[in-house]
């Protein structure tokens, strides 16, 4: 049952799939939408062809969910960690297994290059193993008190908690947030974006194939009215968001009227400063890790890229010689490093940045034109020419705003601490990165920019063993590490007298 979308994988191509089953689920099985209203078309990124119809779930399908999910929460949080260890290690093994199969539907869905996918895929795996590793360290601590009381913690699991994705990492994200969930002993209902509903479903097949109980892991789709449900829902504990600082804002502001918790993974600038005394070579690389990965849709990106001005030229030659040779077009061939955007709309927002950035006094040095790949059937897909932009300036738009397109905007410097105060001049604290021979240097920067991340000499390597997440507007809470443990689950302090009680009255 759970490969039944996933069989039809083997051999596909692009622009050769369509799919019908229901995408949502709940008590253990996919559910068709109640009513077949308000449908919005999922389209594939590589062909601008419809996918499939989405049909966003109204309160009662929300409702329904929340009591399969909070049905299996009351029976997954009496097992013990390691019982629910060996359930998760399963699921990773299935997905290890199946990585090929659930790639091949990531970039049919998202337009990302299979080799991206593929990658994405395995830490997805990795991070049910880690946290699958966890589940049976979790405890409390035991303190002596004065005449022979004791108290002692226990660490539980807060309950139904809701996730709510962003396009980019679809699969990977479902199991970013419900892994810790589950080794916790809560329950998750996840909402992916309205524009990637297909693999998170497969998730919840998985889930279930290795025995959860039916419910544990639901999905709903829809987009802004369904997440609004799902954060007024009383049932609910917890909201893990991942998306842009606006509606991250609107999360908050909802979880807050519950007092629920937030954990908020949101967008980013980030600064990629790159020292004159840095290795080149592997600084271009890291410049371009920093950028192209899934057309520029990721929210660490380091979209603006420091260069100590003696090393400028060198630089440039160097990364405009590589942007123009990666290979861009259909997602699911080996060579392709560089797929297709999400969106229309998302390929017309990248593309304006760049015409902004041209009537600003910006430079484009390569890219930053729709692409039309030679293959007739990839005509109407949503590819761009990956985009190095020169002449750049800390108050140009390009250089503000989180474009979330292959576009590079280059600036020079001169000295360290004038790179760092341009550096940490934004509303954004997500990610950033130093390329520097001088260890010294490496840390000090380190340490004096205001993020979450901080790559030395190189980009967007993002372990689940260490902690993600932002500082300032980039949101609050982490993701990945075990420092996650602790915003899926709450502490009950148990106080024991020993001997009489000593009133007062
Ligand atoms: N920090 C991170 O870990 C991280 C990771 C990936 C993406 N992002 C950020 O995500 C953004 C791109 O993703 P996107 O375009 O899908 O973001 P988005 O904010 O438009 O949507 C994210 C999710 O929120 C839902 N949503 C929209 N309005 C809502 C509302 N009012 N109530 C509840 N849910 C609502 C959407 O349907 C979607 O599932 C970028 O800003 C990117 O930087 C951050």
């Amino acid at each position: 049952m759970a490969q039944s979308i996933l069989d039809k994988m083997s051999g596909t191509s692009t622009g050769s799939v369509e799919i019908t089953d229901p995408l949502n689920y709940w008590g253990g099985q996919r559910v068709k939408p109640r009513q077949e209203k308000n449908a919005e078309p999922v389209f594939e990124p590589a062909t601008g062809r419809v996918l499939c119809q989405l049909f966003p779930c109204g309160s009662e399908e929300v409702d329904e969910a929340m009591q399969s999910a909070h049905a299996a929460y009351l029976k997954w949080r009496k097992m013990a960690g390691m019982e629910r260890a060996r359930v998760m290690l399963e699921a990773a093994r299935i997905i290890r297994e199946r990585r090929e199969k659930i790639a091949r539907l990531e970039v049919i869905n998202n337009g990302k290059s299979i080799t991206e996918a593929l990658g994405d895929i395995d830490v997805a795996w990795q991070t049910i193993e880690y946290y699958a590793g966890l589940a049976g360290t979790l405890s409390g601590q035991h303190v002596q008190l004065p005449g022979g009381a004791f108290a002692y913690t226990i660490r539980e699991p807060l309950g139904v908690c809701v996730g709510i994705g962003a396009f980019n990492y679809p699969f990977q994200i479902a199991v970013t947030k419900s892994a810790p969930a589950l080794a916790c002993g809560n329950a998750m209902v996840f909402k992916p974006s309205p524009m990637t509903p297909v693999t998170a479903v497969v998730l919840a097949e998985i889930y279930k194939e290795v025995g959860v109980p039916d419910g544990l892991f639901c999905v709903v789709q829809g987009g802004a009215e369904t997440g609004t449900l799902l954060c007024n829902h009383p049932m609910v504990a917890k909201v893990s968001f991942t998306g842009s600082v606006p509606t991250g804002k609107k999360i908050m502001e909802m979880s807050s009227k519950g007092v629920k918790q937030v954990t908020l993974e949101l967008g980013g600038k980030s600064p990629l400063i790159i020292f004159k005394d840095c290795e080149l070579e592997n600084a271009v690389k890291g410049a371009l890790m920093a950028n192209f990965l899934t057309q520029g849709q990721v929210c660490c990106n380091g979209t603006r890229v420091f260069v100590q001005r003696e090393i400028m030229p060198q630089f440039l030659e160097e990364v405009v010689k590589r942007t123009k040779a990666i290979p861009v077009g259909d997602p699911l061939l080996d060579g392709t490093r560089m797929g297709a955007l999400i969106s229309k709309p998302q390929l017309d927002k990248a593309l304006k940045y760049v015409s902004q950035a041209k009537a600003e006094g910006g430079k484009v040095l390569c890219g930053g034109d729709r692409f039309v790949p030679s293959d007739p059937k990839l005509k109407e897909g949503y590819f761009m020419s990956p985009c190095v932009l020169d002449n750049c300036r800390d108050d140009m738009t390009c250089v503000k705003e989180e474009i979330f397109g292959p576009v590079m905007s280059v600036m020079p410097f001169d000295t360290e601490e004038e790179v760092i105060r341009r550096a940490n001049n934004t509303t954004y604290g997500l990610a950033s990165g130093v390329f520097t021979r001088d260890i010294s240097r490496a840390h000090r920067v380190a340490e004096n920019l205001e993020a979450g991340s901080c790559y030395i000499n190189n980009y967007n390597t993002s372990p689940v063993e260490m902690p993600f997440g932002g500082y300032k507007n980039s949101g609050f809470g982490r993701e990945n590490g075990q420092v996650t443990i602790e915003y899926y689950s709450q502490l009950k302090t148990v106080v024991v007298e020993m001997g009489n009680v000593e009133s007062l009255f």
